[in-house]
């Protein structure tokens, strides 16, 4: 470690420093952070884009007094070095270790926890509010990115902030990209400032010309300001914001440390709602980070020298599969349509969109409208299949109830990332949507047990001319073999994979094949056990239950879920047995009632009981306590 980034010991420290220093220290930033980015992975690109804006502000205002407060968090890692966090920044998002966004449990000085898109401006607000109720005087910032900017919440942060007038300062951190291209209106507008860099010179020596006016300089600047008559909007940069009830300052290049904190100090001192808007580049400083920064976005451990990552062999990803088998079904059917909410790359909806440019839509991070839209389409008609992250579906789901499930309407939502996703963390585990999505009526809910059912179970989907759901987990596939054609399954029957046994396994989606394994073990350790894949969580193959629970040789249901046991598929199966009055003895195994931490996947299933040995365990001690 170099030596201005060693010397600081409280962030107030970078209060203190020159703006030279700070260039020295923006520069030792970078080299810390790629080093160990590049052994634990992580949100590279976005936090090598916001070194200069967060020592700026850090020089500027007065942290943790002054609420500082990130969009998303993955920008944030010079902001968690510079809090207490640099000695333990070999840890970041492994398990036990510094997490991979802000969070309040963390540090003081993470303001708010993150790790969902355009949450910001809102949360700033609330503190802005908060303060005045309380007569302090500190400052609130929120930083959000363009990307950020799609989403609906930021929106109705803006409009209400700008609405109620209070001090705020929102820092929009345009690098004309989300994690793949930007996409809509906003991102276009935007653009547009950035070449407009000419205006806003005017319109600065325009301001200080009429400020300059002694008595009725101010009085004519307002008044000129107050001309709406379209031009304003559509010409001068920033009316858009303007018009919103923000004083809008840039674009200026968001690297440039001088002009950072010039600007900055000026901020500080104004009143009411201010958008500054800053031009940065992802993956700033590190070359393989500027040439791809979507690959450097969110990576794994990789060279620094290249800017390569090892090369990893296996099963393909079940988002590739269902990126290939929806292809597959989209070139026999020109009705399939495919939307994304800012995800291509992550869903595997890129490729869909390159082979059929017509009917593959990116709509920003906005799930909401993405659900919505899909709901509009099939309603005209098509078969819109939304491809989400199990997590980010949890914005949508009055859209899924009262736009989709409601009207029955033929949508297929295509749930990626389902299940504990590994180094993200809480924010990101998708292991809540069977329990939302079950009660819901005219659902169907499904998980494929492998990346070939996977593929059936598309197909199955987008045959039934309901809402589906399809579940399937992040990584890799188990390594079956995949077949050419599709063989649509049986809506509601699950697939009886060992029929004989005292322990009647039943398992879902990601954890049938660690049933399997388990079953292996309690036979070697004397107890017979049956497994069925369910297959269906909704709705549940109730025939075959009653049947098992009948049987003389069944003494024990265990059912095993990568989800919250409260709601979930356990839930499910205790409900319809004591519906029927057929309950047996029943072990239910899944998560519990907490957020879960980050780590590996393997790690993480490990925490929760859920490898095929735990699993074995846990049965083998509930069949001893079923004898005392
Ligand atoms: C609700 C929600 N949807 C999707 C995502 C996934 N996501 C994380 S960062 C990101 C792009 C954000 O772009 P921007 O705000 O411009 O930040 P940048 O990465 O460019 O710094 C997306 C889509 C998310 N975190 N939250
Ligand atoms: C910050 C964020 O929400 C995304 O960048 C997310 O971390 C991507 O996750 P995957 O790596 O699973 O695509
Ligand atoms: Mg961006």
């Amino acid at each position: 470690m170099t030596q201005i980034l060693q010397e600081l010991k409280t962030p107030q420290d970078v209060r203190k420093l020159t703006v030279r220093d700070l260039e020295t220290l923006a520069a030792e930033v970078r080299s810390f952070m790629i080093k160990h980015v590049s052994k634990t992975g992580g949100h590279l690109a976005p936090s090598l884009g916001t070194v200069e804006l967060t020592l700026a502000l850090y020089h500027v205002f007065n942290f943790p007094t002054d609420k500082l407060v990130w969009d998303v968090g993955h920008q944030a890692y010079t902001h968690k070095i510079l809090t207490g966090r640099r000695d333990r920044f070999a840890t970041l998002r492994t398990k036990g270790g510094i997490t991979g966004f802000p969070n309040r449990f963390e540090s003081p000085y993470d303001a708010f926890g993150v790790g969902h898109a355009s949450t910001a401006i809102s949360a700033a607000l609330g503190m802005a509010l908060a303060r005045d109720l309380d007569g302090k005087k500190n400052a609130v910032i929120a930083v959000l990115g363009d990307g950020a900017l799609t989403g609906g919440e930021a929106f109705e942060g803006l409009n209400s902030a700008g609405d109620l007038g209070r001090n705020l300062i929102v820092i929009l951190n345009d690098n004309g990209r989300s994690i793949d291209e930007n996409v809509g209106a906003m991102s276009e507008y935007l653009s547009k400032l950035r070449l407009m860099p000419q205006y806003n010179r005017a319109k600065r020596d325009v301001e200080h010309l009429l400020k300059s006016i002694p008595h009725i300089g101010g009085k004519v600047y307002r008044t000129a300001s107050a001309i709406k008559d379209g031009v304003r909007t559509a010409l001068v940069p920033g009316g858009l914001f303007e018009e919103m009830g923000f004083r809008y300052l840039g674009p200026l290049d968001g690297h440039n440390l001088p002009l950072l904190v010039e600007t900055l100090s000026q901020v500080r001192q104004m009143r009411g709602p201010i958008l500054l808007h800053v031009h940065t580049k992802k993956g700033k400083g590190y070359l393989p980070a500027e040439q791809a920064p979507e690959k450097f976005h969110g990576i794994g451990c990789f060279d620094v020298k290249t800017g390569e990552c090892p090369k990893k062999q296996g099963a393909p990803t079940y988002t590739a599969v269902f990126s290939e088998a929806l292809q597959q079904l989209a070139a026999a059917d020109q009705g399939i349509v495919a939307i994304t909410a800012a995800m291509p790359s992550g869903t595997g909806l890129k490729a869909f969109g390159e082979r059929f440019p017509d009917r593959c839509f990116d709509v920003g991070i906005a799930e909401e409208h993405a659900v919505t839209l899909a709901a509009g389409l099939a309603a005209a008609g098509k078969k819109p299949v939304v491809a989400l992250y199990s997590t980010f579906a949890q914005r949508a789901y009055d859209q899924i109830l009262h736009d989709v499930c409601l009207q029955k309407l033929p949508v297929v939502l295509a749930l990626d990332r389902a299940g504990l996703v590994g180094q993200d963390g809480p924010t990101h585990h998708g292991v809540f949507d069977y329990s939302y999505l079950r009660p819901l009526p005219n659902m169907t809910v499904m998980a494929p047990k492998d990346e070939a059912e996977l593929r059936d179970m598309l197909a199955t989907a987008l045959s039934l001319g309901t809402p589906v759901v399809l579940r399937y987990p992040r990584g890799r596939g188990v390594g079956v073999p995949l077949r050419e054609g599709f063989s649509p399954l049986t809506v509601g029957r699950a697939e009886i994979l060992r029929a004989q046994g005292s322990v009647a396994l039943l398992a879902v989606g990601s954890m049938v094949p660690a049933a399997e394994q388990a079953a292996e073990q309690l036979e070697a350790d004397g107890i017979s056990a049956r497994v069925a894949n369910m297959r269906f969580i909704k709705p549940l193959d109730a025939e075959l239950l009653l049947r098992w629970a009948h049987d003389e040789e069944v003494r024990v249901f265990v059912t095993i879920e990568e989800n919250m046991l409260a709601g979930g598929f356990g839930s499910a199966v205790l409900e319809t047995l004591a519906d029927e009055n057929a309950l047996l003895p029943i072990l239910r195994l899944g998560i519990g009632d907490t957020f879960v931490e980050q780590g590996t996947r393997e790690e993480l299933l490990a925490l929760c009981g859920l490898t095929p040995q735990q699993i074995a365990a846990r049965v083998e001690e509930f069949w001893k306590g079923l004898d005392d």
